[in-house]
C-alpha cells in the first residue's frame, strides 16, 4: 500500500498492569489490508503530513504529531470492557511531497475503515486531512448506496475556506469540500475574528457557513451552544467532526503550527462533544495541526489524548 506505515506495538508504552489497566496493553496493531471484513470498535489512524502547512506558509512539524499523541495515549487509563475495542491501524505519510497522493491515500483508508464498521479517529497531521477525511467518509456512504448527507463540525480558530486556486494546503479543505459538494453543511466552533480576514467571513456568508465566535465559544453559553449544534446536526444523517488544537488557547495548546493565545478552553469541547455523541450520528472524527516542535511538557498531545480518551469511553463506544 502506498504511502502507508504499519502500526508498531512500540509505540505504545506505560505502565505495566495484570489487568488491562492501562491503553497501551488494550491497543491492538493491524496492518489495514489484514483487517478481518466486518469488526467493530475504534481505529486509531495518522496523518504524518505537514507538507499543507509548509504550503501554507506555517512552521512545520506536524508529521511526528501522531506518534506524539500515540505515547501520551498510550499511558492513560484504560476503562473499556474486553469486548470494546481499539485498533492502532498506523499512518498515511507523505511521499516526494506530494499532498494530493498522500491526500487520496487518506481518503482511501478511511472509506476501508468505515466499510469494515470500524469507526475512525485520525490524528494529524497538518487540517488538509479534513479534505481526504470527508472524501474517505463520502466514498462510503456512497458505495452503500447511501445519500452522503454529511455535516461537517470544526473546532477551529480559523474556518480554513481559503481558495485553491494555488493549490491545497492546511488552510485550503473546507472551501474545497464546499466546490464539490451541494449543500454544504459547516459548522465551526472558535472563529477568531484576528486570525481569519475579512475575505474568509465573506466567503464563509456566501457558503452559508453557521459559526459561533470564540468570544461565545464559552463554557457560560453551553446551553445556547448546545441548541445550535442540535439544529445544525437536525439538518443532516451524519456528522463529521474536526478538531484543529490551534483553536485551543496556547495556554493548553502550544504544540501547534498557528498558537491562538485568546483561543477556546477544553471544557466547551468536550461538552459540545458529548452533545454531539448523544445525535448518534458520530461517522468520524480526527484531530488536527499537533505539532510536537513547539509542545511544551507534552501538553497539547495529552489534551488530545484526553480528547480521544473521551470518545473512546462514550456512551455509542
Ligand atoms: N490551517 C489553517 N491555517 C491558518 C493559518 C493562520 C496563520 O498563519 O496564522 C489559515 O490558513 O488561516
Ligand atoms: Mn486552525
Ligand atoms: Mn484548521
Amino acid at each position: 500500500m502506498k504511502n502507508y506505515t504499519p502500526p508498531v506495538k512500540s509505540s505504545w508504552k506505560g505502565r505495566d498492569s495484570d489487568r488491562v489497566l492501562y491503553l497501551h496493553e488494550k491497543v491492538d496493531c493491524q496492518i489495514i489490508t489484514h483487517l478481518p471484513k466486518h469488526t467493530t470498535g475504534f481505529a486509531l489512524l495518522g496523518y504524518a503530513c505537514d507538507i499543507g502547512v509548509k504550503r501554507n506558509q506555517g512552521r512545520i512539524g506536524a508529521k511526528n504529531g501522531s506518534a506524539e499523541i500515540r505515547k501520551a495515549l498510550g499511558k492513560m487509563p484504560n476503562h473499556l470492557e474486553a469486548h470494546q475495542k481499539i485498533t492502532d491501524v498506523g499512518d498515511i505519510h507523505c511521499q516526494s511531497q506530494d499532498l494530493e497522493e498522500t491526500q487520496k491515500a487518506l481518503s482511501d483508508a478511511v472509506t476501508t475503515l468505515l466499510d469494515k464498521n470500524l469507526f475512525p479517529l485520525l490524528m494529524g497531521g497538518g487540517h488538509d486531512m479534513a479534505y481526504a477525511h470527508y472524501n474517505g467518509i463520502k466514498n462510503h456512504l456512497l458505495s452503500k448506496g447511501k445519500r452522503p448527507s454529511i455535516g461537517i463540525i470544526n473546532f477551529d480558530a480559523h474556518f480554513d475556506l481559503r481558495e485553491d486556486t494555488q493549490g491545497a494546503n492546511s488552510g485550503t479543505p473546507f472551501y474545497q469540500i464546499s466546490n464539490e459538494n451541494e449543500p454544504f453543511h459547516y459548522l465551526c466552533l472558535g472563529i477568531r475574528k484576528d486570525a481569519n480576514d475579512r475575505k474568509l467571513f465573506e466567503t464563509a456568508h456566501e457558503l452559508d457557513v453557521t459559526y459561533v465566535e470564540r468570544n461565545t465559544f464559552r463554557i457560560q453559553f453551553a446551553k445556547e451552544i448546545n441548541t445550535w449544534i442540535r439544529a445544525f446536526m437536525d439538518k443532516v444523517d451524519h456528522i463529521y467532526v474536526s478538531v484543529d488544537l490551534d483553536g485551543f488557547s496556547s495556554a493548553y495548546a502550544p504544540g501547534v503550527s498557528a498558537p491562538s493565545p485568546m483561543g477556546f478552553s477544553p471544557d466547551i469541547v468536550s461538552q459540545s462533544l458529548d452533545t454531539i455523541i448523544a445525535s448518534g450520528k458520530l461517522i468520524s472524527m480526527d484531530i488536527a495541526e499537533m505539532n510536537p516542535v513547539y509542545d511544551v511538557d507534552g501538553q497539547t498531545a495529552k489534551l488530545a489524548a484526553s480528547l480521544m480518551h473521551q470518545i473512546v469511553h462514550s456512551e455509542f463506544s
